[in-house]
């Protein structure tokens, strides 16, 4: 579904994104996890033809996005960092508006928005004002816009950014609801909010992937074992000999009693491994009369594995030589800023100027939407 190899993208002289290459098979959610200044944004909006790329192939769909960008845009839907939403208009008729500017005739736009408005559970607010909607409810109506024209692919850029924790979790189920249907790349700077999200993590830092896999992988990979706490309750069995049968587990490196909050005869304990064992260890357990009250992967863990990939410091980066030192500041300080701007002014590559002739078309596209817009509102309130 997409395949990106070997791109650059250079802002000025400065090098953004690059060496990067990565593949996304069709139907996956894959997360984009990196720290500020990393690079997502870049490549995220390279890959919604909002950006064109130094050098490099980025292909969606077999379409390569520089030569052909018109298709591959009716084949993503993208939200950016900050969703471009009309705050006077209503989800309803900004859904109208988006499905018309993506080229949608009228009749099927009429039947596409309130299924679109009850996939992303917005029927509640359809006819309210944008403006008025709190923040879990714009990202929502973002990302109503951006598959409204039933793209393929769904581009995020920071959905879960400044969400709280019940719209976080509203997130995640809207974003497994849309699997299947879609294949979805979503960014984000904190582990456990894609960890729950994605099939696989790309970790990037500065401007390449430093590491990929799921969650137990990239943690295998740095701590050489997976972690995970553990409750167990007594049955026939004393309790006190719980960490031996978890010790007998084959592929259990180490188990260490935890201070418990749980009551009574309850018992946590942290368990190192050399690959996932939960099953093994629920079975081993209730064969020997004990029971499970609660079993999860130490969350704390894998902030530990992202800021090991980030800071370059983990064996795995090292054996791979993958990963550069951390730059002094990986986010937007007062000179990062300026530096950003002057790169920015200074940037007249060519690219830029292929992406300012696209830009203008798709402007004049717009501005022949807003019209056509303009002059049907015209045309109810007369
Ligand atoms: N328009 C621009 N002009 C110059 N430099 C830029 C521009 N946009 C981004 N950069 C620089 O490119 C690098 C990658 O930025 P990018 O925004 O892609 O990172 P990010 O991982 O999305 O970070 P954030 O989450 O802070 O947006 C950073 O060093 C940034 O300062």
């Amino acid at each position: 579904m997409i395949e990106i190899r070997d791109l650059y993208k250079y802002y000025g002289d400065r090098r953004a994104v690059g060496p990067l290459s990565f593949t996304i098979e069709a139907g996956e959610i894959v997360g984009l996890l990196g720290l500020n200044g990393a690079g997502k944004t870049t490549t995220l909006r390279i890959l919604a033809c909002d950006l064109l790329p130094s050098s490099g192939t980025v292909l969606v769909d077999g379409l390569d996005v520089v030569d052909n960008p018109h298709e591959v845009r009716s084949r993503i839907g993208y939200l950016p960092d900050r969703p471009p939403l009309y705050d006077e208009m209503t989800p309803r008729d900004f859904l109208a508006f988006a499905a018309k500017l993506r080229g949608m005739d009228g009749s099927t736009a009429e039947k596409r928005v309130p299924e679109v408005l009850e996939m992303t559970e917005l029927g509640g607010v359809a006819d309210d004002a944008i403006s008025s909607l709190s923040h879990g409810f714009k990202q929502r109506v973002g990302i109503a816009q951006a598959i409204v024209h039933k793209p393929r692919l769904l581009v995020l850029d920071e959905p879960i950014s400044g969400l709280d924790p019940v719209q976080i979790v509203e997130m995640r189920r809207l974003l497994r609801n849309l699997k299947g249907e879609l294949t979805i790349l979503l960014s984000s700077h904190i582990l456990s909010e894609i960890s729950e999200t994605s099939d696989r993590i790309l970790v990037i830092r500065d401007g390449t992937i430093g590491a990929q896999g799921t969650p137990e992988e990239l943690s295998t990979k740095l701590l050489e074992g997976v972690r995970f706490e553990i409750t167990v309750v007594g049955g026939s069995v004393a309790v006190g000999s719980a960490a031996e049968v978890l010790r007998s587990v084959e592929g259990v490196l180490a188990v260490e009693p935890t201070s418990s909050t749980e009551p009574g005869e309850a018992r946590a304990f942290r368990v190192e491994a050399s690959r996932d064992v939960r099953a093994a260890l629920v079975s081993t357990l209730v064969a020997r009369g004990l029971g499970v009250v609660d079993l999860r992967r130490s969350e704390r863990e894998l902030e530990t594995v992202f800021l090991r990939l980030s800071a370059g410091t983990g064996r795995a980066g090292a054996e791979e030589g993958a990963l550069p030192p951390t730059p002094p500041s990986g986010g937007a300080t007062p000179q990062r800023k300026k530096e950003k701007r002057e790169a920015s002014e200074a940037e007249t590559t060519k690219a830029e100027t292929r992406r300012a002739k696209s830009e203008a078309e798709a402007k004049k596209t717009e501005a022949e939407a807003k019209k056509a817009k303009d002059e049907e509102d015209e045309g109810e309130s007369t």
